[in-house]
């Protein structure tokens, strides 16, 4: 039977960086080579990154892209390095440039992949499947690709037929893949860029093992990995076998090569031409045989993480990702003490680590005390930089020539914490300004404008209340399970929420209780249901209209809002948009 050793490189390229990206190929293809692989996989889009927005309708962009191909093609062989396949996702400009509506000559952008092999690149496939739906918008970039190339690959015990298909080509029935089961191949790659949501990687894996049985044949699937904006890449790049057994399997959100040795079915007799659901190519190559394995531990089926270990690794380098990728080292964030401000301290440690964290307590008049000795116990537990920065001067002062009062003053202490203080910390020390609301204020409009919703990025953007508190809860058990200090202070946690702009304010003077509320927005934001519909599910109608109108009320905060990774099926920005000026109303 054919041996062909696989490596998938499951790696964090950066949006952009087409030469930097290159290189990351050319360094999965070296350690790849060194454990014996006759082939090497990286994602979707990886020398441009995914997604490049409107980086896609510049020439110079698509240029670059396949010049670095050719490129890498050459570095490849001049590192020794020919002999092993190498499998990855770029941006093609493929005949006359006919950007805009597909025209149906064939030509234009393509979101593609390319084999190289002894210098050359041998072949390109371009996607055929272009989502277009939540966070994603293909078809506003690429022409569909509608050609499959079959590569017959001569190992030294015998032939194999291999097909190369991109991500949303593998989650359409009668695509590629099923071409590719018609056309005999033995071994389906799939290269992605599937980013991070609750309970996905189920999905995929039901999926590929789904495609690999209708093929009738081994399925590898590489993903990509990192935080692009409000993204975030899980990795989880993973192999089945023909009748859909879990053969290898990457870590969540980290980087791994992961090598498999798979025994192939060999090669049909030649079976050339049109096959009914599209037009195939043949070509061939040679590969090495498959020395022993040098390494067992790059042959794994990684643990999963639990449901909130997911989320949090998701949060963590989301963040750490967008730090680290838009040149900061660090961050400053307000502490009121209060479980939102915790939360994101511990995610902003894990991310970058305690002592790049600069937590500012801010009081005022209203302050509580425990909302300052809650914000010092969780510096001290975290070991971050806390600072104090008493505000209720800067009130009086202000007040003294304005005289505002009720809301105007309510919103005057979080417009000097944010825009004045934290603002003022990042331009003179230089650290990211994070904000803190999470998705339930965030659907309520429940922030104030240039104030406590100021900042460069939110990394609890799409996290409703009720996880908000179970993450916390999550995060303490895991320190206690590795015998660490919990980060969160308990009282942070238990206490009853509290914006302390007025004297004894509480969330619940304003908005309904957090279980009621999250219940009430995950079938309205996330699933996009109807008051109807929200009435049916069993919701108090007053409460629901409350809810709706506030929501769809608050959509000029939201558009105003900081960037922050996705976690839900539906998080607010690019994933769900809606106009400002709106005369629809579903509330009565
Ligand atoms: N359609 C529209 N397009 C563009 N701008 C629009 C607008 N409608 C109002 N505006 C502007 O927005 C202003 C109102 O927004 P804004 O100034 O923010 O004020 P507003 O939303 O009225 O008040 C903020 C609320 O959030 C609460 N809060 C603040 C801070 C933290 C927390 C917390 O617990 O986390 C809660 C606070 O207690 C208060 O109830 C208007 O004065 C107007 O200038
Ligand atoms: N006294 C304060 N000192 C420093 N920052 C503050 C203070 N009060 C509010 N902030 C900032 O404004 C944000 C919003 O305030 P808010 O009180 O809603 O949040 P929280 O206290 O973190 O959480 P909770 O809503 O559960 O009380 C805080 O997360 C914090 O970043
Ligand atoms: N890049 C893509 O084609 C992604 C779409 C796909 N359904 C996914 O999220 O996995």
């Amino acid at each position: 039977m054919p041996k062909l050793r696989v490596a998938l490189a499951q790696l964090d390229p950066v949006v952009g960086d087409i030469a930097g990206n290159a290189n990351l190929v050319l360094d999965a293809a070296r350690r790849a080579h060194a454990a014996g692989a006759g082939i090497v996989a990286v994602g979707e889009m990886f020398l441009t990154g995914y997604p490049a927005e409107d980086l896609l309708y510049r020439d110079s962009f698509a240029d670059a892209s396949r010049a670095e191909l050719a490129r890498l093609a050459t570095r490849l062989r001049a590192e020794g390095l020919g002999e092993i396949a190498v499998v990855t996702g770029y941006y093609d400009l493929d005949g006359p440039l006919t950007r805009g509506p597909d025209d149906g000559t064939g030509g234009g952008p393509r979101n593609a992949a390319a084999l190289l092999y002894d210098g050359q690149v041998v072949t390109k496939y371009f996607k055929h499947y272009l989502p277009n739906y939540g966070v994603f918008d293909e078809d506003r970039y690429f022409n569909r690709g509608d050609r499959l190339p079959i590569i017959r690959l001569g190992l030294p015990d015998g032939d194999v037929d291999l097909a190369i298909v991109i991500c949303e080509d593998m989650w359409a029935t009668g695509g590629p893949v099923t071409a590719a089961g018609e056309a005999g191949v033995n071994l389906v790659l799939s290269i992605n860029a599937s980013p991070y949501e609750q309970t996905k990687s189920d999905g995929r894996l039901e999926l590929c093992q789904r495609r690999a049985r209708e093929a009738g044949a081994p399925l590898a699937y590489v993903n990509i990995l990192g935080g692009q904006d409000e993204l975030v890449f899980d990795g989880d790049s993973l192999v089945v076998d023909a009748h859909g057994e879990l053969l290898a399997r990457a870590a969540q959100f980290a980087e791994e090569l992961l090598v498999v040795d798979l025994d192939l079915e060999p090669a049909r007799s030649t079976v050339d031409g049109e096959l009914a659901a599209m037009a195939v190519e043949r070509l061939r190559l040679e590969l090495p045989a498959v020395p022993p394995i040098t390494s067992p531990a790059l042959v794994r089926v990684a643990e999963r993480l639990s449901a909130d270990g997911e989320v949090w690794s998701a949060l963590v380098l989301g963040l750490q990702d967008y730090i680290k990728k838009n040149g900061f080292r660090s961050v400053v964030l307000g502490l009121s003490g209060g479980i939102d401000s915790s939360i994101v301290a511990a995610i902003a440690a894990d991310a970058i680590g305690p002592a790049n964290v600069v937590g500012v307590s801010m009081p005022t008049k209203y302050s509580s005390d425990h909302s300052q000795s809650d914000a010092a116990d969780l510096a001290k537990r975290i070991g971050l930089d806390f600072r104090i920065v008493p505000i209720a001067g800067f009130v009086e002062a202000i007040n003294g020539e304005l005289g505002f009062t009720g809301l105007a003053e309510e919103n005057l202490q979080a417009r000097l914490r944010g825009a004045i203080v934290l603002m003022g910390l990042s331009n003179s020390e230089g650290h990211l300004v994070l904000t803190t609301g999470n998705k339930s204020e965030l659907a309520m409009g429940y922030s104030t404008l240039y104030g406590d919703s100021c900042g460069g990025f939110n990394p609890i953007k799409d996290v409703l209340k009720t996880t908000v508190w179970r993450l916390s809860r999550w995060r303490n058990e895991e320190a206690v399970r590795r015998g660490q200090t919990p980060p969160i202070p308990e009282n942070a946690i238990s206490k009853p929420p509290s914006a302390e702009l007025r004297p004894g304010q509480l969330d619940t003077d304003s908005l309904p209780p957090y279980e009621q509320l999250d219940a009430i927005l995950s079938g309205y934001v996330d699933g996009d249901l109807g008051r109807a519909d929200l009435l049916a599910a069993g919701h108090d109608p007053a409460i629901v209209d409350r809810v709706v109108r506030s929501v769809d009320l608050a959509e000029y905060k939201r558009r105003q809002s900081a960037p922050g990774p996705k976690i839900t099926g539906k998080a607010f920005g690019r994933d769900r948009r809606l106009p400002m000026t709106n005369g629809w109303r579903e509330h009565g």
